[in-house]
């Protein structure tokens, strides 16, 4: 049974517990993440993050860590335990937590680059709290038509792919918007094999303001249910709309959250086109449990 001295901490409301094992000594099961993770019997997460030096990886994992170019391995499980490639807030967090624990120093113009399930993510610090290379973005092709709980009708989904799986949604008002129950898993068809997190979006009327793309978003995140925010689904979200936008649409755009607000951008890199994300990462609190 370990002791863990975790942290806890947020991106825009989406929270997480961290904690470092930097030898690679710490598995704990599915049941031990999600008793964790539980808001009553646990300490209360929507994810957990261990924090492992990419070098301790067992052979499987390390192999993502490509060769070695991260120290940290950002090691993400959602709130019923199951493994995601990736998480947007949860990723600054965890840059937040490795500098302020003395992990690793950061300076303010230094890029920090850390090992994921998806790949190696650089992250800078800029004025919002921490920007992070989501990396090259795709369409998946997967296209479902999905149904929410209290919305009226099934809606036609933009399966993309950002390093982990979404399947984006319009809804035509915020009060729809706000009407649709997501503590119920909305249903796809045909379902993804792999599940998938589902964003509800609404474009805003004007789309644009100040040059910069205008969405809020309510998301249903796979392994975690309703969170107020999902970075890697704000990304997706900003995507899908100017996908449906058209080629005037902007590549700036600002995401509205139930925990905030999120900025989105993205732009040409040598190997295709890059979605980055920015937003605050916020330390509350750090305690001790055994698991
Ligand atoms: N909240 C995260 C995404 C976490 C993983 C997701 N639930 C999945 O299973 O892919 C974010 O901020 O991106």
């Amino acid at each position: 049974m370990p002791d863990i001295h975790f942290t806890k901490g947020h991106g825009t409301g989406n929270d997480f517990v961290l904690f470092a094992d930097p030898e690679g000594e710490i598995e704990l099961s599915a049941a031990q993440l999600a008793a964790v993770a539980d808001r009553r019997f646990g300490v209360g997460a929507d994810g957990i993050i261990r924090a492992v030096r990419s070098a301790n990886l067992d052979a499987g994992a390390a192999s993502l860590a490509e060769d070695g170019a991260a120290e940290w391995f950002m090691d993400y499980h959602n709130a019923d335990g199951s493994p995601s490639e990736m998480c947007g807030n949860g990723i600054r967090v965890f840059a937040e937590y490795l500098t302020s624990m003395g992990l690793v120093e950061l300076g303010p113009t230094e890029t920090l680059t850390v090992g994921t399930r998806a790949g190696v993510r650089d992250l800078q610090r800029n004025q919002r709290g921490f920007q992070v290379d989501l990396g090259r973005w795709a369409l998946d092709g997967s296209d479902p038509l999905v149904r929410a709980k209290d919305v009226a009708v099934a809606r036609p989904g933009l399966g993309i792919n950002v390093g982990n799986p979404h399947v984006v949604v319009a809804l035509s008002s915020l009060e729809e918007l706000a009407a649709a129950d997501l503590t119920v898993i909305p249903i796809l068809d045909p379902a993804a094999p792999e599940g998938a997190n589902v964003e509800f979006v609404v474009p805003h009327d004007p789309l644009v303001k100040d040059g910069v793309g205008q969405i809020t978003m309510r998301v249903h995140e796979r392994g975690s249910g309703e969170t107020l925010s999902c970075g890697t689904g704000a990304a997706a979200a900003a995507l899908a709309t100017r996908h449906w936008a058209g080629p005037s649409a902007p590549n700036n755009w600002r995401v509205e959250v139930p925990g905030g607000v999120l900025g989105v951008r993205m732009w040409a890199a040598e190997d295709g086109e890059h979605v980055s994300l920015s937003g605050p990462a916020t330390l509350v609190f750090e305690g001790d449990l055994s698991v």
